[in-house]
C-alpha cells in the first residue's frame, strides 16, 4: 500500500493520483481500526444528499452515482432510506445488487419496520450495513417524539438488537447529538453499544457545533461510555454555519474514525460535509492530522460533475477542490509565481483530483511573464516591441471585457503582427447613430508623425467611418470585401473584421479586432489602406495610379 503525500512539499512532487490502493477495512471490527490510522469514508449523498430540495435522483442515476462511489473507493454508501417509498427500497436493492468492495447501507428508524424494510433491501449485499438512529436532545425528545428519557433508551436497545439480527454492522446514531445533555448522551451511546451497535455516529444535525465544542464532546464520549472501544465514533456534520468541513476534521483530530459526507456537500438545508474537501484536508495536512482514506483522489473531479450533473445543482466556481477556480490563477503575480514554481501557489496537485493542469486565465490582473508564456502556447513569438504593444492592447481588451479567451488574444496578436510597422494609425474615432439621428463619423488618422482628421456622413456608422477615413486619407481603391465575425461567445466578445481594398487589379486586405464593432471595422480598414500605401511604396508606378495617388503622396 502507498502512503498518502503529506506536506506542501510533497504535494508538489510529481503527485501520484489516487495515492492511496484502496484497501477494505473490516467495519465492524472496531479495535483494530480505533487503533490504525485509516478514517473511514461514509458516503451519504444517496440518503442525506438527496434529502435537499431539488436534488431528487432516478433510479438510473442512483446507479451511476453509486459505481462512481465504488471506483473512488468509499467505504460506505448509504444507499437510501428503504422506507421511505417502494422507490427508495428498489435503488437501494439495485444498489446493493451491483455493490462491490463497499459496505451498503439504508437508514432506519428505531422501529421494527423500518428495520425490516432496510434489511430486505440490503439483502443482495455482498458487505451490509443497517443504520437506525433516534434523536436524543431534549428538544426532539420533548417535541418531535414525545417520549422521556427511559423511553428513548428502551428504543435504542430495542432498535439496534433486532437490527443486530439482519447483520453484524449496524450504526447507531443519536439525532441532534450536538444538542444532547452530554450525561444522557454517555448513557444512550452505552446503551447502543451494549445492545450490539458497532458505530456510533454522533450527529450535528443542524450544524449548530464548532470544532472546540465537537472536539470536546468526541473526547468527553471516549472518556466517559465505558464500552466506546467496541464501537467506532462517527462524525456526520452539517454546514449551516459553514463549519461541516472543519467540525468533521476536529472529530477525527479527537479520534473519530468514520466520516460521513456527500460529494460537493449536498444534502439538508446548506448541505453536509463536503467529501472532496474532507478527504484533501486529510491527505494535504497528513503531516498534522496522521491519517489516512482508501480514496483514489484522482477520480473527485469526475464524481463531483457526475453529481452536479445529475441533481443539477451547479458547483460553486471557488468551491474548494472542484470548483472550476480551485486550480486557476489569474493575478500576474500569482502567475510568475506559479510559472517559476507550483508550489508558491498550490497546495495540492491539480492531478492530484484529476484535473489536468492548473490554467493561467489571462484577464485584467495577468502580467508579462504569463502573457508571454499564453503567447509562445498559441504560437506566437513577437519582438520585445511588439509585445510590449499586444500585451497594452491585451490590458486594454481585459479592462473592458469580462473573460479574455485564447482566441480573443489570437486576433489581437494577429492584429499586432499585421499591423507591425505601419505607416498609418488610427487614433481617435467617434461616431453618431441611432434612431432618429444623422450618422456621422470623425477619424483622426496618423501618417508618419502627421494627424489627419476629417468627418462625413454615411448611411450607417460604418459607412460614415469608411467616408471619413477616405477624406482623411484621399484615395480611391474600392471597397471590395467587409465581413465580420465574432471571435468568441457573448455580448461583449470582440468584432474580428476583415475588410479588402482593391487598387490596380490587386486586392490587400486588412483586419481589426476590438470589443467595438466600429473601431475594428475602422482599424480593419486603415490597415488594409496601410498595406495599399507600402505597396505602393515599393512600386513608384504604382503611386501615380490615380486609385491610389493622392493617398501616397
Ligand atoms: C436527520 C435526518 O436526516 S433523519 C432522516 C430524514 N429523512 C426523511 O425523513 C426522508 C424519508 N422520510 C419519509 O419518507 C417519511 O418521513 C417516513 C416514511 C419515514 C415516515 O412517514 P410518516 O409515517 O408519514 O411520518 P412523518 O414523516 O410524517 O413523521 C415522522 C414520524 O416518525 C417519528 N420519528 C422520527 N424519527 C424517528 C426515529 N428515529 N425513530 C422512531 N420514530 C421516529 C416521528 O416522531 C413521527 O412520529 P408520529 O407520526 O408518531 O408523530
Ligand atoms: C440520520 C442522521 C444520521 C442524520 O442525517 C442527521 O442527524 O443529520
Ligand atoms: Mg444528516
Amino acid at each position: 500500500m502507498t502512503t498518502q503525500t503529506n506536506s506542501p512539499a510533497q504535494a508538489a512532487s510529481p503527485d501520484r493520483p489516487g495515492a492511496t490502493a484502496h484497501q477494505a477495512v473490516d467495519t465492524t471490527n472496531a479495535a483494530a481500526v480505533n487503533a490504525g490510522d485509516r478514517v473511514v469514508i461514509f458516503d451519504t449523498t444517496l440518503r442525506d444528499g438527496e434529502q435537499c430540495p431539488g436534488a431528487s435522483m432516478t433510479l438510473d442515476e442512483k446507479l451511476r452515482v453509486a459505481e462512481m462511489l465504488e471506483r473512488l473507493g468509499v467505504d460506505v454508501i448509504e444507499a437510501g432510506f428503504a422506507i421511505a417509498s417502494n422507490g427508495d427500497f428498489e435503488s437501494v436493492y439495485k444498489v446493493a445488487e451491483r455493490s462491490r468492495e463497499a459496505v451498503i447501507c439504508s437508514l432506519a428508524r428505531a422501529k421494527h419496520a423500518d428495520i425490516e424494510r432496510a434489511a430486505e433491501a440490503l439483502k443482495p449485499a455482498r458487505r451490509k450495513r443497517i443504520h437506525t438512529f433516534i434523536s436524543t436532545s431534549p428538544l426532539h425528545r420533548k417535541f418531535k417524539l414525545n417520549m422521556d428519557e427511559a423511553q428513548v433508551l428502551e428504543a435504542i436497545a430495542d432498535s439496534v438488537s433486532f437490527a443486530r439480527r439482519f447483520t453484524d454492522d449496524v450504526e447507531w446514531s443519536c439525532e441532534d447529538g450536538t444538542r444532547t445533555e452530554p450525561e444522557f448522551l454517555f448513557k444512550a451511546i452505552d446503551v447502543a453499544i451494549a445492545s450490539g451497535a458497532t458505530t456510533i455516529n454522533v450527529p450535528d444535525t443542524v450544524g449548530y457545533t464548532v470544532p472546540e465544542e465537537y472536539i470536546a464532546l468526541i473526547r468527553a464520549i471516549r472518556n466517559n461510555v465505558a464500552n466506546i472501544d467496541k464501537a467506532i465514533l462517527s462524525a456526520h456534520c452539517h454546514n449551516d454555519l459553514g463549519l461541516a468541513v472543519a467540525n468533521s476534521l476536529a472529530a477525527v483530530a479527537a479520534g473519530a474514525r468514520q466520516v460521513e459526507c456527500t460529494v460537493n456537500g449536498i444534502g439538508e438545508r446548506a448541505g453536509n460535509a463536503a467529501l472532496e474537501e474532507i478527504v484533501m484536508a486529510l491527505r494535504t495536512r497528513a503531516d498534522i492530522m496522521g491519517v489516512r482514506t482508501g480514496i483514489d483522489t484522482s477520480t473527485i473531479t469526475q464524481a463531483s460533475q457526475l453529481v452536479s450533473a445529475v441533481t443539477g445543482f451547479p458547483i460553486q466556481y471557488n468551491k474548494a477542490i472542484v470548483g472550476r477556480n480551485a486550480f486557476a490563477h489569474e493575478s500576474g503575480i500569482h502567475q510568475d509565481g506559479m510559472l517559476k514554481n507550483a508550489q508558491t501557489y498550490e497546495i495540492m496537485t491539480p492531478e492530484s483530483v484529476g484535473v489536468n493542469k492548473s490554467s493561467l486565465v489571462m484577464g485584467k490582473h495577468s502580467g508579462r511573464h504569463a502573457f508571454k508564456t499564453k503567447l509562445k502556447e498559441l504560437g506566437f513569438e513577437l519582438g520585445d516591441n511588439a509585445v510590449e504593444d499586444a500585451f497594452r492592447r491585451f490590458k486594454d481588451l481585459a479592462d473592458r471585457k469580462k473573460t479574455v479567451f485564447d482566441d480573443d488574444l489570437v486576433a489581437l496578436v494577429s492584429d499586432e503582427v499585421g499591423h507591425e510597422g505601419e505607416s498609418l494609425k488610427l487614433v481617435a474615432l467617434s461616431v453618431a447613430c441611432g434612431i432618429g439621428v444623422d450618422h456621422t463619423a470623425t477619424v483622426t488618422i496618423e501618417q508618419h508623425g502627421t494627424s489627419h482628421s476629417a468627418s462625413a456622413g454615411g448611411n450607417g456608422p460604418i459607412d460614415a467611418v469608411f467616408d471619413a477615413i477616405r477624406k482623411a486619407i484621399p484615395h480611391e481603391a474600392v471597397l471590395q470585401l467587409y465581413q465580420v465575425h465574432a471571435v468568441t461567445e457573448g455580448t461583449d466578445a470582440q468584432a474580428r473584421v476583415t475588410v479588402r481594398l482593391k487598387a490596380r487589379g490587386r486586392s490587400h486586405g486588412g483586419t481589426g479586432s476590438d470589443p467595438d464593432t466600429v473601431v475594428a471595422s475602422a482599424s480593419a480598414y486603415v490597415n488594409a489602406l496601410a498595406k495599399l500605401l507600402e505597396k505602393a511604396a515599393d512600386a513608384p508606378e504604382e503611386a501615380a495610379d490615380p486609385a491610389i495617388r493622392s493617398a501616397a503622396i
